[in-house]
């Protein structure tokens, strides 16, 4: 586990970022299997109709093969999409099986922007969340966009019982003891890796 103490925000997102970086494609791909079998059956996303995901980026664990999963099961999936303007912002896209992908500003692949298909984050029954680092009390550190944080701001200070379900997604090596919370910083119903769930 990472400690936090002694470190600023940037710092330790660089010390997060490499750790995941570093490891291999085999450690990868065992990752992202076993963050599959972690929720493939679970009733959360059994439960949920419209799911948000991401594709990896910068070591970050993979939830493709869950993504997949979801469209087998007929689920409307969403990715995130960063707008052109104001840059600040993004909006969930559902995306169809197949669909062609490009990459935007920072390199991550992304569909082409299509308003029709765009849906209201308070919608969504289900928000599958990367990130940076996460603490066992729902803590959160993203890259540093605040993207995550001002699509989520309507939630106030309230801490559950509202849509979407918030998890994180994370490799066990971007534990940490515990992260300094921002007064924006939205807490995580649960952060699942490749070895367990931390339920807040
Ligand atoms: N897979 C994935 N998709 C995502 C996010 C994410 O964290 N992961 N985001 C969650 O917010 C949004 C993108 N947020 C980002 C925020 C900052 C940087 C960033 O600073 N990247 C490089 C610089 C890249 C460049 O400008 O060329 C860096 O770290 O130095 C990247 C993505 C939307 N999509
Ligand atoms: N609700 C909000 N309203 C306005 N600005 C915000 C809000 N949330 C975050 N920000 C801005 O975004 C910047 C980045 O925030 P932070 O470092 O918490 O992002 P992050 O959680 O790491 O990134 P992300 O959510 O994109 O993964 C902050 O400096 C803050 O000014």
């Amino acid at each position: 586990m990472i400690v936090a103490e002694g470190l600023s925000r940037p710092a330790l997102r660089r010390k997060l970022r490499q750790a995941r970086r570093k490891l291999s494609p085999t450690q990868q791909r065992r990752a992202a299997l076993d963050l599959y079998r972690q929720l493939a059956q679970h009733p959360i996303l059994r439960r949920a109709r419209h799911i948000a995901l991401y594709l990896p980026n910068d070591g970050e664990i993979d939830p493709r093969p869950l993504l997949q999963e979801a469209q087998r099961r007929g689920k409307a999936t969403y990715l995130p999409v960063v707008n052109a303007w104001p840059r600040t912002r993004m909006v969930f896209q559902r995306i169809m099986p197949n669909e062609r992908l490009k990459p935007n500003r920072f390199g991550i692949a992304e569909p082409a922007f299509r308003p029709a298909r765009q849906r209201r984050i308070w919608t969504l029954d289900l928000v599958l969340m990367p990130l940076v680092g996460f603490d066992e009390s729902g803590g959160r550190l993203g890259m540093g966009g605040g993207f995550y944080d001002r699509s989520l701001a309507y939630r106030g200070r309230r801490k559950n019982g509202h849509k979407p379900t918030l998890l994180g997604l994370a490799h066990e090596c971007q534990k940490v003891d515990c992260l300094p919370l921002a007064s924006w910083d939205v807490r995580l119903q649960a952060t699942v890796t490749d070895d367990g769930w931390y339920a807040n």
